[in-house]
């Protein structure tokens, strides 16, 4: 396994690396930064031989598009760096980690239900409307590869992006209200289990799907 981190949030991804059973490698990726992107296999490879899938599980919308002010107002600076670094660099990681694959791998992204609007999730909410719709054409074009692309819809989870999501308590009393399995805005291991069990073999003939990991509240009207 190798770690990714970027900006500020290296130093803590080394840290954890530290803490896995064995030891991780840790290489420094912005998706924002074509030469880290073009440079990445490179990277990776002197850690490891290749790769049998990636993890997308990064997001980022500036403060303003957050619900900072409102939706209609929202400049396309900030839109564009909220797309680029959540929905876009799914396709630009995954065409960085291209050379890295065999025969078969497994690419797993991290999403968060955009089919209705949400309080505050704003512009965050378009950029993963765009991440569904992304692993669907990478879905189409690289299955003929041997690489499937998934993506994991998980409920609220009270992770550091969560933090700077004004009313992100809003979120919390929905799945309180409605999810039949219940729902911990602590508990990241399901949605961890999906991402591992999307990586894995198991799901050989799944691509282009959304596995909601949600408590089932994506299923019930109220
Ligand atoms: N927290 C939730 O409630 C929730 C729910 C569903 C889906 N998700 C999704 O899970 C994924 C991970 O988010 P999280 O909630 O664990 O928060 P997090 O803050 O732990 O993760 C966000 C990650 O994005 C990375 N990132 C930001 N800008 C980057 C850039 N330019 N280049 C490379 N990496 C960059 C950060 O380093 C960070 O590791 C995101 O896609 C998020 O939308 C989160």
């Amino acid at each position: 396994m190798v770690l990714s981190g970027f900006g500020r949030g290296l130093s803590l991804t080394r840290r954890i690396a530290k803490r896995l059973p064995s030891e991780a490698p840790v290489v420094e990726l912005d998706v924002t930064d074509e030469e880290q992107l073009a440079g990445l296999a490179g990277r990776v490879l002197e850690h490891v031989d290749g790769l049998d899938g990636v993890l997308h599980a990064i997001g980022f919308a500036p403060e303003s598009v957050l619900g900072g002010k409102p939706f209609v107002e929202a400049a396309w600076s900030e839109v564009g760096t909220a797309l680029q670094v959540s929905t876009w660099s799914l396709a630009s990681l995954t065409r960085a980690a291209l050379p890295l694959f065999g025969e078969r791998a497994s690419v797993v992204g991290l999403d968060f239900d955009a089919s209705v609007a949400w309080p505050s999730y704003d512009w965050m909410g378009v950029a993963k409307a765009g991440l569904a719709s992304t692993a669907r054409y990478l879905a189409r074009d690289l299955g003929p590869r041997g690489v499937r692309v998934n993506l994991v819809a998980a409920g609220p989870l009270r992770t550091m992006a969560a933090k700077s999501i004004p009313g992100f308590s809003q979120f919390e009393d929905v799945w309180d209200g409605r999810a039949p399995l219940g729902w911990s805005v602590h508990d990241t291991t399901p949605a961890a289990q999906a991402c591992v069990a999307l990586l894995s073999d198991w799901f050989p003939a799944t691509t282009g799907e959304i596995v909601h990991v949600d408590g089932g509240v994506h299923a019930v009207g109220v």
